[in-house]
């Protein structure tokens, strides 16, 4: 039995309608999901350390904690063991606060142990991220980052459907090991399939900074990552080293970009959000972006691919 106070996510009655504008009325300027073509490669790392990058630079943050199978963002955020609230008179969940305010919501705070597994079939999962987005009061937020399922399997399909055309774009997580395969192009063709822009690949793992010398090595030989996503025609973000001291920090429940700003991953991870910012400016001060687009010089118009997503 749960030991965990006052929650209750309502999976009963979910109204399309309410949701979408539950979401919206909470003004989110930008909405982007992170995913992966397979686990393991770091996803919800890079997701905690985007947020923290974001709110490093000023920006409001959420991270809504959608890898509902497997919630690490607590413990990446030093939240483990916090709880999320509900308040009954205004029908709303308050989400927890992590560092630098990021507010969080993830299944994790409503599990009864650390060991517990989340067994709920798809519809229930995808009601529960419904109620999440629409009775949060996540207040006014810059940017929200969604840490969505690994894989391409039913799991963020479930997920990715029930945030269908209210999401900025997504970020494809990808390591070493995948880019030579068609990992990556699996994971941009789901993300195109469900109708969600990449915003473009970071390849994470890419190489390992050695924390005595402070010298980087590409043990597992050039990175591909930004000839894969080239390739795609999505935008190539960077790459994130391997370093031991980022799994201290994680242990230490510390975000690395806090514990160790001077490192070559924090670097690393800092040139990405700025590149971010630059490209979101529009959204961030409140202008749409979408006119803007809709100026193409002249010859972009027989250009094939993906336009949508750059
Ligand atoms: N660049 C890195 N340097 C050191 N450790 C890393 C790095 N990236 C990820 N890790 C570690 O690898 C492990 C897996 O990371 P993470 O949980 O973020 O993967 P994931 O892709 O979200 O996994 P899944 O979605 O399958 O649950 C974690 O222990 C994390 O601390």
């Amino acid at each position: 039995m749960s030991n965990k106070p006052n929650i209750n996510v309502k999976v009963q009655q979910p109204q399309k309608q309410q949701i979408k504008l539950g979401f919206s009325a909470g003004n989110v300027k930008l909405k982007i999901a992170v995913m992966s073509g397979k686990g393991g490669v770091g996803k919800s790392l890079i997701t905690a350390a985007l947020a923290v990058g974001f709110a490093l630079r000023g920006l409001k943050v959420g991270v809504l904690d959608a890898d509902i199978y497997g919630p690490t963002i607590p413990k990446l955020l030093g939240l483990a063991g916090s709880s999320l609230y509900y308040d009954d008179k205004r029908d709303v969940i308050i989400p927890a606060t992590g560092p630098l305010n990021i507010k969080v919501v993830s299944i994790d705070f409503l599990l009864p142990s650390e060991d517990s597994a989340v067994v709920w079939r798809g519809v229930l999962v995808s009601k529960a991220i419904e109620d999440f987005l629409s009775k949060t009061d996540w207040g006014d937020l810059d940017v929200m980052m969604i840490d969505l399922p690994p894989g391409t399997g039913d799991a963020p399909l479930t997920i990715a459907q029930a945030l269908s055309g209210q999401l900025t774009g997504s970020i494809i997580v990808s390591a070493p090991g995948d880019v030579s395969g068609r990992i990556v192009k699996k994971a941009i063709d789901f993300s195109r399939k469900v109708k969600v822009p990449v915003i473009g690949v970071i390849e994470n793992m890419c190489c390992f900074t050695c924390p005595d010398t402070g010298k980087t090595y590409y043990v597992f030989g050039e990175p591909e990552g930004k000839r894969m996503a080239e390739e795609a025609n999505v935008s190539f973000l960077g790459e994130i080293p391997l370093d031991p001291r980022i799994s201290e920090a994680n242990n230490a429940g510390v975000p690395f970009l806090l514990k160790y700003p001077d490192i070559e991953a924090s670097r690393k991870l800092m040139t990405v959000i700025d590149s971010l910012m630059g490209r979101f400016k529009d959204e961030l001060s409140g202008q749409t972006k979408r006119e803007i687009r809709l100026m193409k010089l002249p010859g972009e118009e027989e250009s094939s691919g993906n336009e949508e997503d750059k």
